[in-house]
């Protein structure tokens, strides 16, 4: 699968940042929106995979992808990165709070150490980056925050439930945020992938037969990889969504 050939013209030179943009799904998000003529900022814990991307898709584009360092885990960072982000690319329209981590851990095993990690990986930064974009959006009239949930809490997954209660969590907290900041023109909706085979996926968790199990459930007897999900955060973010607000759109081959 390609990124969609659409054009979303109003998203031409508007200022996106997207977490987690370093890889899998993230990075086709960074593509999808660079080549829309956005103005990108990225952050993501990982150096080499981001600088890698940036100096693969800068030649091609017309405003290169702004990487930022940072560990989305400490709170006390990501106001300081968001400002960051804003500055360098002139305005913040955009967030898409993406970046997670879906550590498998039997329930025998889960600490509260182990439970606090989940949370702070999964769904804690969702809340902070948000936070921190809000005033930034004010200041350009208006936004859209598209927040990544999953359809794993909804598939009765055993060994996922910290991963599971933060991705249940997020679908809560779009709602609050979109009730909050609905007077701001500011919009909040989540998404939720269903299996997207990316490179990580493939190493840790899935292999072909998890792979053609889930595409025996789908409608749609497809592999999903992370392009597919370009198109639905483009809507969600262009004017052409401009009345949607506090959902939830599930994009996974019509499993639910
Ligand atoms: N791949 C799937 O099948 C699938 C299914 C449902 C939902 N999702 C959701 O989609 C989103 C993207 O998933 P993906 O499969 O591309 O994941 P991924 O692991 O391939 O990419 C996540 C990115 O987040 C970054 N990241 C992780 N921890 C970070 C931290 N502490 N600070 C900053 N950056 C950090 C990683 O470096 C990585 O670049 C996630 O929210 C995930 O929960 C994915």
């Amino acid at each position: 699968m390609a990124l969609p050939a659409a054009q979303f013209h109003d998203l031409e030179g508007r200022g996106v940042l997207i977490t987690g943009g370093g890889s899998g799904i993230g990075a086709a998000l960074v593509e999808g929106f660079a080549r829309q003529g956005a103005r990108v900022a990225f952050i993501d814990i990982a150096e080499t995979d981001s600088r890698a991307l940036v100096e693969q898709l800068a030649p091609s584009v017309e405003h290169a992808p702004v990487f930022i360092q940072a560990d989305l885990r400490d709170v006390q960072t990501i106001r300081s990165v968001v400002d960051r982000a804003a500055s360098a690319i002139g305005s913040l329209s955009v967030l898409i709070n993406n970046a997670a981590r879906d550590d498998r851990q039997p329930l025998e095993d889960v600490t509260e150490a182990s439970w606090d990690e989940s949370q702070s990986v999964n769904l804690r930064h969702v809340f902070f980056t948000s936070q921190a974009a809000v005033a930034h959006m004010r200041q350009a009239g208006g936004g859209s925050i598209i927040n990544f949930s999953s359809i794993a809490f909804m598939l009765n997954m055993g060994e996922i439930p910290a991963y599971a209660t933060a991705k249940a969590g997020i679908i809560g907290l779009t709602k609050s945020l979109a009730g909050k900041l609905g007077p701001d023109d500011i919009r909040v909706n989540a998404v939720l992938p269903g299996m997207v085979v990316t490179e990580r996926q493939k190493k840790l968790w899935i292999d072909d037969t998890a792979i053609a199990g889930m595409q025996e459930k789908q409608c749609l007897k497809h592999m999903l990889v992370a392009e597919d999900m370009v198109g639905p955060c483009l809507y969600l973010a262009s004017d052409c969504s401009a009345r949607m607000t506090a959902q939830a759109m599930i994009i996974d081959g019509g499993v639910f």
